[in-house]
């Protein structure tokens, strides 16, 4: 499946300043039903990208929970990646060169009102799941709150309702590994790679867990002095990795937007903020996500009028709303139960 593309001539930002000939890529799967009620919108994390069915394989695709034949499935790039939506290496139409690292904050508020002008295009009405994880998840729930009539279910999974002050250190520890990188901070194309590298590894620091290492990563129990360990070797693996297929002005973008969270902002906190959704949602928290506790999920379900909260047992940490589709699956078919009570 290839992207699509949808385009705004001119996007207006939370800060006030404009976005000019902004672009959403996006994706679809399935067809709409004659009542154009089988609508689900999946929001993707901080590197993925609009095709789902990739990153998300187990949940969404043919056989799976949220399978096409039954479903109208949608998944939009947001503004910032590197995956075909307006990007930090697009030429600025002011000044015909790239922004690079002085593309502006785009909050996340930024990356829905997109999301919602192409919803508007497609003249989609009534949809009927919003899910997302993550920095998905972050957008989920700015969605629902903006727009509390639009969504019936709304399924956010390990997210927050404010990003945190330990995610947003994470975050800039991570940006100081890229802008110490000198071809990031003199805006050269492809820059910020090897900044890029550290800031994957460091990243994974908060996506596993103690455990997740110790099972996976740990040397053989041999009386040998190790010239390399191995979970040396997996950090830097993870960080080629990135630096193969992402992009560092992207990343740093990103990670931007993340931080700028905050659900409650000139709403009358965040309480009132999710007392607005108005969708019958599922809070699903990661029992090792050591950068999304669980804690910043129990607040969600406080505050969101009759939510359904779950915690998913997993050894994965943060990154177990990508891997634990199975267990997934189970609290989705709870939550879509009929004999749940709103
Ligand atoms: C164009 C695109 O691809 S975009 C879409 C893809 N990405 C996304 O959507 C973003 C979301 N996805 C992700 O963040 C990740 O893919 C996840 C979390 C789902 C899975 O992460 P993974 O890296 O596959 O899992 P894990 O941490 O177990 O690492 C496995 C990899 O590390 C390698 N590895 C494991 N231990 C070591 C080690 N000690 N030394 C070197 N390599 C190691 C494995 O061989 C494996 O390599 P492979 O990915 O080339 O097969
Ligand atoms: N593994 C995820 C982490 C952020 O949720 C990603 O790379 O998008």
């Amino acid at each position: 499946m290839s992207d699509q593309f949808f385009h705004i001539p001119s996007l207006r930002l939370e800060s006030g300043e404009t976005l000019a000939d902004a672009r959403v890529a996006y994706q679809t799967w399935g067809q709409l039903n004659e009542d154009r009620d089988n609508v689900v919108w999946v929001c993707h994390a901080l590197t993925a990208n609009a095709d789902v069915l990739a990153w998300w394989p187990g949940l969404v695709g043919p056989g799976c929970y949220y399978d096409p034949a039954d479903w109208f499935i949608i998944c939009a790039n947001v503004q910032g990646s590197c995956y075909g939506s307006t990007s930090p290496r697009d030429l600025d139409p002011a000044t015909c060169q790239p922004r690079y690292q002085h593309f502006p904050l785009l909050t996340i508020r930024d990356l829905v009102t997109a999301h919602d002008l192409l919803r508007q295009d497609l003249e989609l009405t009534d949809i009927h799941t919003l899910i997302g994880g993550s920095l998905g998840g972050q957008q989920a729930l700015e969605w629902a709150v903006q727009r509390p009539d639009l969504f019936d279910h709304l399924v956010v999974i390990a997210t927050n309702a404010r990003h945190s002050a330990w995610g947003i250190a994470f975050n800039e520890a991570q940006r100081l590994a890229i802008e110490a990188d000198p071809t990031y901070a003199a805006g050269q194309p492809g820059g910020g790679d090897e900044g890029l590298r550290a800031a994957r590894a460091m990243a994974l620091l908060s996506y596993r867990s103690y455990a997740a290492y110790a099972e996976t990563q740990t040397d053989p129990d041999d009386d040998q002095l190790l010239p390399e360990h191995r979970a040396s070797r997996y950090q830097r693996y993870q960080g080629d990795k990135l630096v193969a297929r992402f992009d560092a002005y992207s990343y740093v973008a990103l990670s931007r937007s993340m931080d700028s969270h905050h659900v409650g902002r000139n709403r009358g906190g965040v309480p009132a903020a999710l007392r607005r959704i108005g969708a019958r949602t599922l809070v699903l928290g990661i029992t090792s996500d050591v950068l999304f506790p669980l804690s910043e999920q129990r607040e969600l379900a406080a505050h969101i009028p009759g939510a359904m909260y779950a915690e998913l047992d997993s050894r994965y940490g943060h990154d177990g709303f990508l891997l634990e589709t199975a267990a997934i699956t189970h609290f989705l078919e709870r939550f879509y139960a009929p004999t749940f009570v709103h």
